[in-house]
């Protein structure tokens, strides 16, 4: 009896069933003059899972991700959101999304509730829902008590956390959050992932996060991909990253993330990242929105 062939991503049946990935790049690529800051990316994000996006200053996360969001035009290359292409059905695309971008998206002269029901009206929530969603986005970030009080009161963590609940109160499929933490001390930086985490698993939304910092990616990711110059090196769960560093090493201990990251960057780590992964540009940015 001839053996039944195993199931191939080219089989027509198991492709009609197959998810729609929640963010496909194809040969992305975007360029500002002669610098090629995305430079033929292939990026696959599954619905559901948070994925980070790693890698130093300059590697190009964030022009990737404003393509993903539409701020960016796509030159070259394919972008679609839940199947949406970004170039063609720009609005169809950021109906879908939630952005937390590096820069203030708070309003410090504004109430944290304020602030929030503005982003209700900016993202149409229709208006007889708006109160209800905005107080259920503060409370899923723990700022129902802080609500009426002027944000520019608010400690970097709870500015953080206010912009989370900016991005989240259109009840988006895919939150994108670029450098969530950076600038924020341990004990904030946990809150804003667990805030993270309880709204993912009480809604399975997917999450796309960039971030400089490897110990959060490897505690907090399903899957990472680790960028350099323009292009994802590795992909996979932070384990089966490590444990390949560990294999083509011969290592007995299992080494971090950022092994695997210096690893796969070698001598390309310049000095624009020397020091690590910290990124003094954006510690500086956050220090202005909070200060
Ligand atoms: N608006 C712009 N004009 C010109 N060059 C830019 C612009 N934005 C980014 N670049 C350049 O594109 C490259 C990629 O930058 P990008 O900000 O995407 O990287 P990144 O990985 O997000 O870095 P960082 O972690 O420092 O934010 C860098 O060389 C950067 O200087």
């Amino acid at each position: 009896m001839p053996a039944t062939p195993a199931p191939t991503a080219a089989d027509p049946a198991e492709a009609a069933d197959a998810p729609v990935e929640a963010v496909s790049c194809t040969g992305l690529t975007h360029a500002f003059g002669d610098t090629v800051a995305v430079d033929g990316l292939d990026l696959a994000v599954r619905q559901g899972e948070v994925f980070g996006l790693l890698g130093p200053n300059g590697a190009g996360k964030t022009t990737a991700i404003r393509c993903v969001t539409t701020l960016l035009p796509v030159p070259a290359g394919m972008v679609r959101v839940f199947g949406h292409d970004a170039a063609k059905e720009r609005m169809g695309v950021r109906r879908l999304l939630g952005y937390v971008p590096q820069q203030l998206s708070a309003d410090s002269g504004l109430t944290g509730r304020e602030n929030v029901a503005l982003f209700a009206r900016v993202f149409d929530v229709p208006r007889r829902e708006r109160a209800a969603r905005v107080d259920q986005a503060l409370a899923a970030v723990d700022l129902a008590d802080a609500a009426d009080r002027l944000a520019g009161t608010y400690s970097g963590g709870m500015v953080r956390r206010l912009e989370l609940a900016q991005a989240l109160v259109s009840a988006p499929r895919l939150l994108i959050l670029d450098e969530p933490t950076i600038g924020l001390d341990p004990i904030a930086r946990t809150g804003v992932w667990e805030h993270i985490n309880a709204v993912r698993e009480a809604t399975g939304m997917t999450v796309l996060v960039t971030t400089h910092y490897m110990d959060e990616a490897d505690q907090y990711c399903d899957r990472v991909g680790l960028m350099h110059r323009g292009r994802v090196r590795a992909l996979g769960t932070p384990v089966e990253l490590r444990r390949g560093l560990a294999e083509r090493q011969g290592a007995e201990t299992l080494p971090t993330l950022e092994d695997v990251f210096r690893d796969i960057a070698g001598s390309g780590l310049d000095d624009n990242t020397a020091g690590g992964f910290r990124d003094v540009r954006s510690t500086r940015r956050t220090a202005r929105r909070v200060g």
